[in-house]
């Protein structure tokens, strides 16, 4: 499952953290991979703990992120820039991240710090049996995606890149099962927008499936 969403950061937090990175030390991404994704990842990468922490609160305010997502953990938000010449070509994400080695990267997100304007390729490509999915967002938008997936960021041939990237454990670890949580909190939005009552018979029917499969899978 792809979810967009929108509008993640406000234009004030964009401003902030575009400024706080300005100053940042930014480092070659490479140093932080292990030995698959050291020969592909070409870009620039920061850790800037109050950034981290708009980015964080952020996606945890954010109702589709939390209903897509269904985050048990989520790691520290980091920062990546891509200049001209830069890219980080295809690979897997790793199962297990964080300091401990504690947490399982079940989804990945790529939350969009640049202008889209402002930069030609840098598109972050998915790599699928079929056609590619090729995302290259508004600021401040997110692109919530499987950490499963095979996938790459095209080269940067004009001016800069700035994205955060960040892992999630999430309480319902089968995609699958996700889906349908995901499919049952969007109806019982609908059901409540049609109706402009948060409770009927049917949303009452919707809301006893949602909590009680939340109840089976979830894993806290
Ligand atoms: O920059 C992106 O959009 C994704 C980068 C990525 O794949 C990664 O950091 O593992
Ligand atoms: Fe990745």
């Amino acid at each position: 499952m792809y979810v967009a969403l929108e509008k993640l950061l406000d234009g004030s937090q964009l401003a902030t953290i575009r400024s706080a990175l300005a100053s940042a030390s930014f480092s070659e991404g490479a140093s932080t991979a292990g030995w698959y994704g050291k020969s592909v990842k070409k870009n620039l990468q920061a850790q800037h703990d109050a950034c981290s922490r708009i980015v964080h609160e952020a996606a945890l305010r954010h109702p589709m992120f939390r209903a897509a997502a269904q985050p048990n953990v989520i790691l520290p938000p980091l920062f990546s820039r891509y200049v001209p010449g830069m890219e980080y070509g295809v690979h897997v994400d790793d199962a297990i991240m964080g300091a401990q080695g504690a947490v399982r990267a079940d989804l990945a997100m790529t939350v969009f710090l640049s202008d889209p304007s402002t930069y030609d390729g840098g598109e972050l490509v998915v790599e699928l049996h079929s056609a590619p999915l090729k995302f290259k967002m508004a600021a401040g938008d997110a692109i919530l995606y499987p950490a499963t997936s095979l996938h790459r960021v095209d080269q940067v041939t004009r001016g800069e890149r700035l994205v955060s990237v960040l892992w999630i454990q999430s309480l319902v670890q089968e995609a699958s099962r996700r889906e349908i949580l995901f499919d049952l909190f969007n109806l019982r939005r609908k059901l409540w927008e049609r109706t402009g009552q948060t409770k009927t018979p049917e949303s009452d029917l919707a809301a006893r499936s949602y909590v009680n499969l939340m109840r089976m899978w979830a894993k806290p």
